[in-house]
């Protein structure tokens, strides 16, 4: 994105609070002037005193003055945190909402843990820049403005060498900025890519405690969080140089002013007292240029990180439709068809499905079987609209699904994930994710159905058991119910199942067969099948094989036709 356009962004942040903005820069400034006051009422009371006058009123005055000034100045301050708060969270909340209506597609190549530091990190480096920094920028030119008018009264010579030497010294400050946002950018991006190290580490944890692997993970995430400090005193040294690059400013003008000031009084042109009023508004000048510059670093701080935040803000939306709630469009099963079906992932991958055709009619069990890699669960992908086939045609329910509005789409659709389907939270929030008008009844008629009750009464707090970060103090069968039980509760008119590849206990594999035999008489179910005892209850299975359908039929018949299907139903299923 264009510095200009990020600059545009940046500040249409602080658009709805301008006004409360410029009441905590001024009551900032009252409370200043309130400040400069309080010398002048202690030499008040200091008179009082001596003349042994009434000490009462200028004593009340000091108070009273001490008290607005606390008071006045606390205000500014709370107003100004207030408002970047404010900020904050609405950058916070346009970036989340963002981030969960991308596209799946873009969502892959993204890293979570890189994600989060944009939400958690990022946006607080916004909050600076847009309250003080902006204040405190705009008083300074005020007071800049205010000095170089008074000293253009005193000398317009010395005024000329003064300004030379801040444009020269200026110039260099302003070669440094773009190195300084290049290096924030930069150190953001380490600490994003911290954070996927981590994230990558603790979603494997106990991948990483079986292998060993503890030592090389810390020491990875060890080596990023260096790389980020690297970075981070990039931005130090960048910003220490503008600093002395101020600093200089002021030493050598006042030099230069010394110099020539000095020759100019020799010559008669100027007045001693005029040169030395010149000499300290030049000081006077120390503390403005201090605070631009200061305001300039935080401005590119904050263009680093709105940079960051409107890459994520950038891509593609699906359309916001609202799929949180079940929708009443039919509650009849609906089929499905794959019409010689083109798809790869990228441009530059290979063609995943090479014309897929098949049919599942509405109801019943359809079994997808193929060797790894066929293309089974892209075929999910595809029916929810995850990613978008580039060739062929797909129908729900005899309509295209790119003539379905995407919210409809999903709410008459069922997914069950192969892995870890079930979310943080108690059972109750993870049965009830997908749906959140249920009954109470239809509650327990489906953990009824999925076979849940033994699992729910054997909890300690019934269904307001939490059940862990993944769902991990729930058994491999049980999640899958559990994950079955939610896709139930919205009323699916076809179901999508992954199935488990987890080996169940005889107990948990009866279950879920009769889970799933008992749906598939109300609403139409497309299992990825993994178990034997799923294939032969099917009514149809198709079979996939690179990136095609290679046959279609019940096993009784694919075993006696079909030398693949007999081969993986020999060596492929887990057997139920
Ligand atoms: N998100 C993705 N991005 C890029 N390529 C992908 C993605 N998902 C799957 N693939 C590739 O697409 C091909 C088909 O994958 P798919 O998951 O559909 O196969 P599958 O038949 O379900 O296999 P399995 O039974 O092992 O799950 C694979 O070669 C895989 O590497």
């Amino acid at each position: 994105m264009e510095g200009d356009a990020v600059l545009k962004e940046l500040l249409a942040y602080v658009r709805p609070y301008r006004r409360i903005l410029l009441l905590g820069g001024l009551l900032g400034l009252i409370g200043s002037v309130a400040g400069l006051a309080m010398p002048l009422l202690a030499k008040y009371v200091v008179d009082a005193f001596g003349s042994n006058g009434s000490m009462a009123g200028p004593l009340l005055g000091l108070t009273a003055a001490v008290l607005v000034g606390a008071v006045v100045s606390a205000s500014g301050s709370y107003l100004m945190e207030r408002t970047g708060e404010g900020i904050v969270l609405g950058a916070r909340r346009k970036l989340v909402d963002r981030m969960l209506r991308l596209k799946v597609a873009d969502v892959d190549r993204l890293k979570p843990g890189d994600l989060l530091s944009r939400v958690t990190g990022d946006t607080t480096l916004l909050r600076a820049v847009l309250t003080n920094g902006i204040v405190e920028s705009i008083s300074a030119v005020f007071m800049l403005v205010g000095a170089i008018v008074m000293m253009a009264t005193m000398d317009g010579v010395l005024l000329l060498v003064t300004l030379g030497v801040i444009v020269v010294v200026g110039g260099l400050v302003a070669l440094i900025m773009p190195r300084i946002q290049r290096a924030q950018a930069q150190a953001q991006e380490a600490v994003g890519e911290m954070g996927s190290v981590l994230d990558r580490a603790l979603q494997a944890y106990r991948t990483v405690k079986a292998s060993g692997a503890e030592d090389r993970e810390i020491a990875e995430v060890g080596e990023v969080a260096t790389r980020a400090r690297d970075r981070g005193l990039h931005v130090a040294v960048w910003t220490s140089l503008a600093g002395v690059a101020t600093f200089m400013a002021v030493q050598i003008a006042f030099l230069a002013v010394l110099g020539v000031g000095g020759a100019r009084v020799s010559s008669g042109a100027l007045e001693v007292s005029s040169l030395i009023a010149f000499l300290l508004y030049l000081f006077y000048l120390v503390s403005p240029i201090g605070q631009l510059v200061q305001g300039g670093v935080q401005l590119q701080q904050g263009l680093a990180a709105m940079q960051r935040i409107k890459e994520i803000e950038g891509l593609p939306a699906e359309p916001a439709e609202r799929t949180g709630e079940r929708i009443d469009g039919g509650r009849e099963p609906v089929g499905v068809t794959f019409q010689d079906v083109v798809f790869r992932y990228g441009e530059d991958r290979p063609l995943v499905h090479d014309g897929v055709t098949f049919e599942v009619p509405p109801g019943g069990l359809t079994a997808l079987v193929g060797p790894s890699g066929a293309g089974k669960s892209t075929v999910f992908g595809l029916i929810e609209r995850f990613y978008e086939h580039q060739g062929g045609t797909i129908t729900v329910g005899g309509r295209d699904i790119r003539d379905w509005p995407l919210g409809e789409l999903r709410a008459a659709l069922g997914y069950v994930e192969q892995d870890a389907p079930v979310l943080a939270g108690t059972l109750r929030e993870n049965l009830l994710f997908a749906a959140h008008d249920v009954t109470e009844d239809e509650l327990a008629r489906a953990i009824a159905r999925t076979r849940l009750d033994d699992l729910v009464s054997r909890l300690p707090d019934g269904l307001e058991t939490p059940v862990g970060h993944r769902g991990v103090l729930l058994s491999g069968g049980e999640r899958q119910r559990v994950a079955i039980a939610r896709a139930l509760l919205r009323r699916p008119r076809l179901l999508l199942l992954d199935e488990a590849t987890s080996q169940l206990d005889a107990v948990n594999e009866l279950r879920l067969r009769e889970v799933i035999a008992e749906v598939a008489r109300e609403t139409t179910v497309l299992v990825i099948a993994h178990r034997l005892s799923t294939v032969t209850g099917a009514d149809r299975i198709v079979v996939m094989e690179a990136g095609g359908v290679r046959a279609v039929g019940t096993h009784a018949d694919l075993v006696g036709e079909d030398d693949l299907y007999r081969e993986l139903a020999a060596t492929q299923f887990l057997v139920g």
